[in-house]
């Protein structure tokens, strides 16, 4: 059996991915942290969990995490970058939820504003279309809850440089927002309204860019996130500008071809977040329209969007089956 510790286990990440990995055949939970928790059982935090697990909160110590065969390191930004160098170097596999190593160097300190004292390169954890470097890797950066519905909804597009530019509209449920409540996330803010932020700069931008552009150098691209009173999901319309005319089922050939073989993208005929909700499925339907291509793409921003992917990039890392601990139907309506 593979062990895993959690970093982080507290938060809406972590508890998914304890409830991800219960069921996993080839994993079993060695340590679980939360320094404001530690000495409580996991199902005291988490009662939902209650009956698959024993064990109790620790500290993040390094002695502890590092009997670990994989890590997963699922705290705030800036947070993981603490522990995850120590854990590298000790041959501990890693794979962080955090924002801390999705970007290049520069780039990160760019946007997150802060020098970064511990960077280590680490792939891209898009399992899609990283999977032969994944494999193998000792450090894997979770992507964004955003981003990974929107590069998939243009991968295709843009592998064959067919994109003019690309204007990502997305909506996510507010779990998105961590676990911490805040005026933004407060009920009678959020309820019966949909509430666009950080309208034109959003820091998953520059993960959107970065990715689009080792397919297509020149691609323009634009970012408008919202959230919506639920709890789960990311709905994204990527507005696509060709250049060139595609019909519809060219359009449908070129996304059948490029996901061959992938078993979580389902290529549908109409996407919603219901379809996808407590799956690691991501629905992607393709709409030619007389001025543009609209994609649209649906994930669980907590599963495909965090825990689920996470888990599907361990898989991969060990040489496992990626679909082990995630092959269930989405939890509909
Ligand atoms: N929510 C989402 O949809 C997504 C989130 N992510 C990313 O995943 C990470 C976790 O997110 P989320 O679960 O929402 O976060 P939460 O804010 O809900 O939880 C954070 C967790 O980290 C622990 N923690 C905080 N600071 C430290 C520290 N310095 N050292 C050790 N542990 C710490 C907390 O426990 P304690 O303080 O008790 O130790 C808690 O368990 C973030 O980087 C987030 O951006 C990525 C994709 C999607
Ligand atoms: C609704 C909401 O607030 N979403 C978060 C993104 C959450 C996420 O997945 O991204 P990171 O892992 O990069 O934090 C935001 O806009 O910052």
């Amino acid at each position: 059996m593979v062990r895993v510790g959690i970093i982080g286990g507290t938060g809406y990440t972590g508890s998914e991915l304890l409830r991800i990995l219960a069921r996993h055949p080839e994993a079993e939970i060695a340590a679980v942290s939360s320094r404001k928790e530690k000495g409580k059982k996991l199902w005291e935090v988490h009662p939902h969990l209650k009956g698959f697990y024993d064990l109790e909160f620790v500290e993040p110590d390094f002695a502890v995490f590092s009997e670990c065969d994989v890590v997963f390191t699922a705290v705030p930004h800036g947070e993981a970058m603490k522990y995850v160098p120590e854990l590298y170097e000790a041959g501990v596999r890693v794979v962080d939820l955090s924002a801390d190593y999705r970007l290049s160097k520069e780039k990160y300190e760019e946007v997150y504003g802060k020098e970064h004292e511990a960077y280590i390169d680490a792939v891209y954890g898009l399992t899609e279309l990283h999977r032969d470097e994944i494999r193998g890797a000792k450090l894997v950066a979770n992507p964004g809850c955003y981003p990974t519905g929107a590069i998939l909804a243009v991968a295709p597009l843009a592998d064959l440089e067919l994109v003019e530019r690309v204007v990502f509209d997305s909506k996510s449920g507010i779990t998105g927002a961590g676990a911490s409540p805040t005026e933004f996330t407060h009920y009678p803010n959020l309820h019966e309204a949909i509430v666009p932020y950080k309208i034109t700069e959003h820091r998953h931008y520059h993960e959107m860019e970065q990715e689009l552009r080792r397919f297509q150098e020149d691609i323009r691209v634009s970012f408008t996130p919202q959230v919506f009173p639920g709890s789960r999901g990311i709905l994204t319309n990527a507005h696509v500008f060709l250049r060139g005319e595609l019909e519809q089922d060219e359009l449908e050939e070129i996304y059948r071809k490029f996901y061959d073989g992938c078993y979580f993208i389902r290529m549908q005929r109409s996407v919603r977040l219901s379809y996808v909700r407590g799956s690691n499925f991501v629905d992607i339907s393709v709409h030619k329209g007389r001025d543009r291509v609209v994609v649209v793409s649906a994930i669980d921003n907590l599963v495909k969007g965090a825990s689920g992917q996470a888990v599907q990039n361990m898989n991969v890392m060990l040489g496992l089956d990626e679909r082990l601990g995630l092959d269930y139907p989405p939890l509909f309506p």
